[in-house]
C-alpha cells in the first residue's frame, strides 16, 4: 500500500497546470497502437484503466509520454482522459436501413441526418470541444483521427474525481451546502463562458460535471449533445466575427437543435412544451382528465400535439440554465424536482405544470427550509444547524435562487449574468474572500468585467419589466404584493409547494396564485420594513420579521466584544482596488458601479443603492470580530481620503491602506506551493499595514466566539494577484479578453492572464495553495488537527461519528491577512472545515468496503441521457441505471475474461477493476455499448500503483521513446 502509495503520489503531484498545452487542439492524422510492457500505447499514450463508458465508446485514463524527458521527470508521464469512438456504428447503420425503408429516400440525404450518425456526432462534440478552453470546462487536447482505423480518439484532460455524486441510495443529499455551492458556482463560469461562445450544452446535470482529483473544482464535460449557435455567438460576442466558424458545415447546421435532447429529469419545459396544461392540443395527460391533474398521466401517447397552435418557445441558452437549476436541486435535496413513479410523459407534465417541491431540509447539513409540516427545531441535526452553529447557510436566500431557476417561462428565468452579479444572490459568492475580485476575474467578456453587481440589477430590473408574456399576470402580482409581505417560514414554504394554482408556461403561482417572481419595487421597499425583507426572502423561516443580517448574525459566531471600527475586507478590498479603480466609492461597502451611484456615492455604509438595494454593512460580513491594537495607520491618499464616506459606526475615522495592488509593502511569507509556516503562539502576529514599506507593523489580537484566541494568519491572499503578475504575459482565453486588461484593471497594463486553472478558480483568490498553509498554522498552535479535517473538503461529507469538531477554517482573508478560526470542542464548533480544508476525495476508506457499503444498491434513476440514443434511453422506455451502465462486480480476488475478452483483475487494496488486454493493444470492442459495461466506481478514476504497474512488475514501466518503440514496430512488419 505504501509503494502504491508512493507511486500515486507521484502521478498526483503532477500540476494539473503544468498541463496546459497553448494553442489549438492537435490533430493527428495517424494512429500507432502496440503493446508496451504489457500495456497497450497509442501513439504516446499508456493506457489505463477505463473510467467510463458511454453509448459511443469507452473513456481510459492514459498517460501522456514525454518520451523527450527524462523517465524520472515529474512532466514526463501526464494524466489524460482519452476517450474512443467508433467511427460507425453499425447499430445504428442497421437502423439507419431500416429507417430508410420505411421513408421516402431522396437523393440529397440531409445535413441532419447525416450528423445522426455516431461519426457525424462525435465530430460535432470534436467541432465544438475544440473552441473551448476554460477551466470550468473539460478541455480536449488531442484528436486522433486515422481515415485507416475505425476509432476516432479524444485525447482530454483528465478529471480524476469522477462524476459529481449527489444523493446515497436513500435519496439524501451526500453533499453539503457549502460544497454544492462551490460546484454550481463552477458550472456557472463554465456555463457562462460555453453561452459566451454561441454554444448551448444540452445536458447539464451533476453526472456531467466532473471532478477534478483534488476535488477542488468542477468541470462541464460531455459535449456530444450539444449545440453551437452561430447568431448566439454572434450576440455574445457583440455582432464581431471573430472566428471562422461560418465556415463550418457541422457546427451551422440548426436542424437538430429542435430535437429533443438531454436527460429527461433535466429538460426545460421549453423542451417539452407540448406537456404544458392551456396549449392548445397539449398533450399532457391532465388536459384530458381536469380533476386528476395531479397524478394522472396515462393516455398521453394517443393524443398529439395540434401543431402550429401555439408557437413553441424558442429553445435557447436558458434550457441549461433550468438543468443547472435541476441540478442545484438534486445537490441540495437528493432527489430531482420533479419526479413520478410513472413513465416518462407523466415526468414531463410534471416539469411543465408543477411546482417544484420544497422539502424540509437541504443538504448533508440538513438545513431546515422552512417547509411545511417541519418542526425544524426538533431533529438534532437541523437544530444544530439552526443554531448557527455548524452553517451560516441562510436558507431563504438559497430557495429564492432555486426558484428563480427554476421558472417555467425561459424568459422569466434568471439569468447567469443575474446568478453571478446580483447582490441578491450572495449565496452563490458568500464563502469568497473577495467577490469582486472574483467577479472581475472570471468575466467572459470585457464588457462585464467592467459590469459591476449594481449594474447588473438593473440588467436584471429591466429583463423583469420586459416579461411580456403573461405581462398582465405580472400586473397583477405586482398590485397583490403592494403593502403585503410575503409569506415567512412555513407559509413560504407552502407558497413552494406543488398546488392547484398553475399558470400555463408562466411563472409559477403560489397558493394564493402570485406570481413567485420578484418585483424590484419590493426590493426597494424591503429597506423601509423588516417584514418587507422577508418578502423578499431575505430572511430565515426561523427568524421570521428579521432582516436578513440579524439572521445572518445569528448563524456565525460573532462575539461582538468592541465596536472599535475595524474595515471590512470588502472596504479592505475595495481600497485595494482602488489602487486600480479610482472610480469606486471609498465607504467600505460592496461597491455598486453604476453611473448613477457613482454619482451618488455619498451614500453612506449600510444604506442603500440606487437601485433601492441594501447593501450589508460591513462589520457584518465578518464572521469574527477582530480586535485591534494599532500602533499606526498609514493614511489615505489625500483625494481618497476626501471621497471616503466615514462609517456611522466610526467613532474615530480610522483608515487602512492596503500595499498596492502589485507591491505588497510587507514581503509575504512564501506562499508556494507546500510551504508550511508555522506561526509563533500566542495568537498575535505582525502585520505590516500600510501603503509604505516603512508602515509600522500592527499587531492584531483575534477573538474567537467566546474570547478564545484565533490565530492569525500572516498575508496569504493576494494569490491571483500574484499569479496575474506571474502569468500576466501569456496569450488570452479568448479574443474578448485581450484587450480587456486595461478597462479592468487588472495587472499594470498586463495581460490579466492566468493558467487555465488559475484563471477562474472559483475558489476565489486563494484557491489552491493556502490551506495546507492554514491548516499547518493550526498544528502549530497546538490545535488538534486529525485527518477527517483535511478529508473534508468540496468533495464529499464525513460519516457522521467522524465529523471533526475541532477546526473550522474561516473561509476568509481580511483583506491583507487570512485569518484561521480554532475554536474549542464542542457544540458550538463548525461541523465541518469550510471550503479551505484541503480537498481530497473524502470516500478513501481505511478499510476497505465492499461496492455495497459504500453505495448501496445501484441507484435506479432517470438520469441519463437522451437523444442521439445516448444513455441506451429511448422515449416512454422505463429507467436504466445512472449512466446507462449497470454495475457488476466480481468479489473474488483473482482474474477473469469477460465476454469481451479483457481480462480483469480485481484487487483488495482498492476497489479499482483492472483491464488489460489479452491481446493486441486494440480493444475488441463489442458495437453494443449499451448492453452492460463493467462497474466503473467514482473513486475509481484515482491512478493507482496497481493500475500503473503491470501486473508483477512492481516499479514504474520504463517506456522507450516513441520515436524507437515505431521504429521496432516497422521493423517487426518488415
Ligand atoms: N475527461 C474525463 N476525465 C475523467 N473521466 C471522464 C472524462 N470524460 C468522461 N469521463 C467519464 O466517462 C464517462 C462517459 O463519458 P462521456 O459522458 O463523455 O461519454 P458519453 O458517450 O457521452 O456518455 P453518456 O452516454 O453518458 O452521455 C463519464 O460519465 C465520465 O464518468
Amino acid at each position: 500500500m505504501s509503494e502504491s502509495n508512493n507511486v500515486v503520489h507521484q502521478d498526483a503531484n503532477y500540476d494539473p497546470d503544468v498541463f496546459d498545452p497553448e494553442g489549438d487542439v492537435l490533430t493527428t492524422d495517424h494512429l500507432h497502437a502496440f503493446m508496451e510492457e504489457g500495456r497497450p500505447m497509442l501513439n504516446n499514450y499508456v493506457r489505463h484503466v477505463k473510467v467510463g463508458g458511454g453509448q459511443h465508446g469507452d473513456v481510459y485514463l492514459c498517460h501522456r509520454i514525454n518520451s523527450k524527458l527524462p523517465p524520472s521527470h515529474p512532466e514526463r508521464r501526464l494524466p489524460v482522459a482519452m476517450k474512443s469512438v467508433k467511427r460507425n456504428n453499425p447499430r445504428a447503420e442497421k437502423m439507419k436501413m431500416l429507417q430508410s425503408h420505411r421513408m421516402p429516400t431522396s437523393a440529397h440525404v440531409s445535413l441532419a441526418d447525416k450528423l445522426n450518425t455516431t461519426e457525424a456526432k462525435i465530430r460535432k462534440e470534436i467541432a465544438i470541444m475544440k473552441k473551448l478552453r476554460h477551466p470550468h470546462v473539460v478541455r480536449l487536447y488531442e484528436v486522433i483521427d486515422d481515415r485507416m482505423k475505425e476509432k476516432i480518439y479524444m485525447v482530454m484532460e483528465y478529471l480524476g474525481g469522477g462524476e459529481v455524486k449527489w444523493r446515497d441510495n436513500h435519496n439524501n443529499p451526500v453533499l453539503t451546502i457549502s460544497q454544492t455551492r462551490r460546484i454550481i458556482r463552477d458550472a456557472v463560469l463554465g456555463l457562462e463562458y460555453l453561452h459566451h461562445q454561441g454554444i448551448i450544452h444540452r445536458d447539464i446535470k451533476p453526472a456531467n460535471l466532473l471532478w477534478t482529483e483534488d476535488r477542488r473544482q468542477v468541470k462541464i464535460g460531455d459535449f456530444g449533445v450539444s449545440h453551437f449557435s452561430y447568431a448566439q455567438r454572434l450576440a455574445a460576442a457583440g455582432g464581431k466575427d471573430d472566428t471562422h466558424d461560418a465556415n463550418d458545415p457541422i457546427l451551422l447546421d440548426d436542424s437538430n437543435l429542435s430535437r429533443r435532447a438531454g436527460t429527461p429529469s433535466f429538460l426545460a419545459p421549453e423542451v417539452i412544451f407540448e406537456h404544458t396544461v392551456g396549449v392548445p392540443g397539449s398533450i399532457s395527460s391532465r388536459n384530458q382528465s381536469p380533476s386528476s391533474s395531479q397524478t394522472s398521466s396515462t393516455a398521453s401517447a394517443t393524443i398529439q400535439p395540434i401543431p402550429g397552435a401555439l408557437k413553441r418557445p424558442e429553445i435557447t441558452k436558458a434550457i441549461d440554465v433550468w438543468a443547472l437549476g435541476v441540478t442545484l436541486y438534486c445537490l441540495l435535496f437528493g432527489t430531482t424536482p420533479f419526479s413520478t413513479e410513472q413513465n416518462e410523459f407523466a415526468l414531463y407534465d410534471c416539469i411543465c405544470n408543477d411546482k417544484w417541491k420544497l422539502l424540509p431540509t437541504m443538504g448533508y447539513d440538513q438545513v431546515p427550509t422552512g417547509a411545511p409540516g417541519v418542526d425544524a427545531g426538533t431533529t438534532g441535526t437541523s437544530a444544530d444547524a439552526s443554531k448557527g452553529t455548524s452553517t451560516s447557510e441562510d436558507p431563504a436566500g438559497i430557495i429564492d435562487l432555486l426558484d428563480h431557476f427554476l421558472q417555467k417561462d425561459a424568459r422569466a428565468r434568471i439569468t447567469l449574468d443575474e446568478v453571478k452579479l446580483s447582490q441578491r444572490y450572495e449565496w452563490l459568492l458568500a464563502d469568497l474572500n473577495n467577490p469582486e475580485y472574483w467577479l472581475r476575474v472570471t468575466s467572459p467578456t470585457k464588457e462585464k468585467i467592467s459590469v459591476s453587481r449594481g449594474e447588473a440589477s438593473d440588467a436584471m430590473t429591466k429583463v423583469v419589466f420586459q416579461w411580456r408574456w403573461g405581462n398582465r399576470i405580472a400586473r397583477g402580482v405586482s398590485s397583490l404584493f403592494k403593502g403585503s409581505a410575503r409569506p415567512t417560514g412555513a407559509a413560504r414554504g407552502a407558497h413552494l409547494t406543488p398546488n392547484g394554482t398553475r399558470a400555463a408556461l408562466g411563472a409559477p403561482a403560489d397558493s394564493l396564485g402570485r406570481s413567485s417572481r420578484w418585483n424590484p419595487r419590493e426590493r426597494v421597499n424591503s429597506q423601509a420594513s423588516s417584514s418587507t425583507a422577508v418578502l423578499l426572502g431575505k430572511t430565515k423561516g426561523k427568524d421570521k420579521g428579521k432582516a436578513k443580517d440579524d439572521s445572518l448574525r445569528s448563524k456565525t459566531p460573532v462575539p461582538v466584544q468592541t465596536p472599535t471600527p475595524k474595515p471590512s475586507k470588502k472596504a479592505l478590498k475595495d481600497q485595494e482596488g482602488q489602487q486600480q479603480l479610482p472610480q469606486r466609492t471609498l465607504n467600505g461597502k460592496a461597491s455598486t458601479m453604476t453611473s448613477s451611484s457613482r454619482v451618488a456615492s455619498g451614500s453612506s455604509t449600510a444604506t442603500t443603492n440606487t437601485n433601492g438595494m441594501r447593501s450589508k454593512p460591513w462589520w457584518r460580513e465578518l464572521k469574527y470580530i477582530i480586535t485591534w491594537s494599532p500602533k499606526k495607520f498609514a493614511p489615505l491618499p489625500p483625494e481618497q481620503e476626501k471621497q471616503r464616506q466615514p462609517s456611522p459606526h466610526e467613532k474615530t475615522p480610522r483608515h487602512l491602506a492596503l500595499p498596492p495592488f502589485h507591491q505588497p509593502a510587507h514581503d509575504p511569507p512564501s506562499y508556494h506551493h507546500h510551504h508550511h509556516h508555522h506561526l509563533p503562539a500566542p495568537y498575535t502576529a505582525p502585520v505590516s499595514l500600510g501603503n509604505s514599506a516603512d508602515a509600522t507593523p500592527t499587531t492584531l489580537t483575534l477573538a474567537g466566539e467566546s474570547g478564545e484566541p484565533m490565530l492569525i494568519m500572516p498575508p496569504s491572499t493576494r494569490r491571483s494577484e500574484e499569479a496575474l503578475r506571474m502569468y500576466g504575459a501569456s496569450s488570452m482565453m479568448n479574443a474578448a479578453d485581450s484587450d480587456a486588461d486595461s478597462s479592468s484593471g487588472v495587472g499594470p497594463g498586463a495581460n490579466p492572464v492566468l493558467t487555465a486553472a488559475r484563471r477562474a478558480s472559483s475558489w476565489g483568490q486563494d484557491g489552491d495553495v493556502k490551506e495546507e498553509f492554514e491548516l499547518e498554522s493550526v498544528r502549530s498552535v497546538g490545535a488538534e488537527l486529525n485527518e477527517l479535517v483535511m478529508n473534508v473538503g468540496a468533495g464529499g461529507v464525513q460519516p457522521e461519528d467522524q465529523r471533526p469538531t475541532a477546526v473550522g477554517v474561516v473561509g476568509g482573508g481580511v483583506g491583507a491577512f487570512g485569518m484561521l478560526g480554532v475554536a474549542g470542542p464542542g457544540p458550538s464548533t463548525m461541523q465541518h472545515a469550510s471550503s479551505n480544508a484541503r480537498l481530497t476525495p473524502i470516500l478513501k476508506p481505511d478499510a476497505p468496503m465492499t461496492d455495497l457499503e459504500r453505495y448501496g444498491e445501484p441507484v435506479i434513476d432517470d438520469s441519463s441521457t437522451i437523444g442521439s440514443g445516448r444513455g441506451g434511453r429511448s422515449s416512454g422506455s422505463s429507467v436504466e441505471g445512472d449512466e446507462g451502465v449497470r454495475w457488476r462486480r466480481e468479489d473474488d480476488e483473482g482474474t477473469h475474461e469477460d465476454e469481451r475478452g479483457y481480462r480483469r483483475r480485481t484487487d483488495n487494496d482498492d476497489d479499482h477493476y483492472h483491464e488489460e488486454f489479452s491481446d493486441d493493444g486494440e480493444e475488441d470492442d463489442d458495437d453494443d455499448h449499451s448492453s452492460e459495461h463493467v462497474v466503473t466506481f467514482s473513486p475509481r478514476r484515482r491512478p493507482t500503483a496497481a493500475f500503473d504497474s503491470p501486473p508483477g512488475a512492481n516499479d514504474e514501466v520504463q517506456i522507450p521513446p516513441l520515436e524507437f518503440k515505431h521504429q521496432q514496430q516497422q521493423a517487426q512488419h518488415a
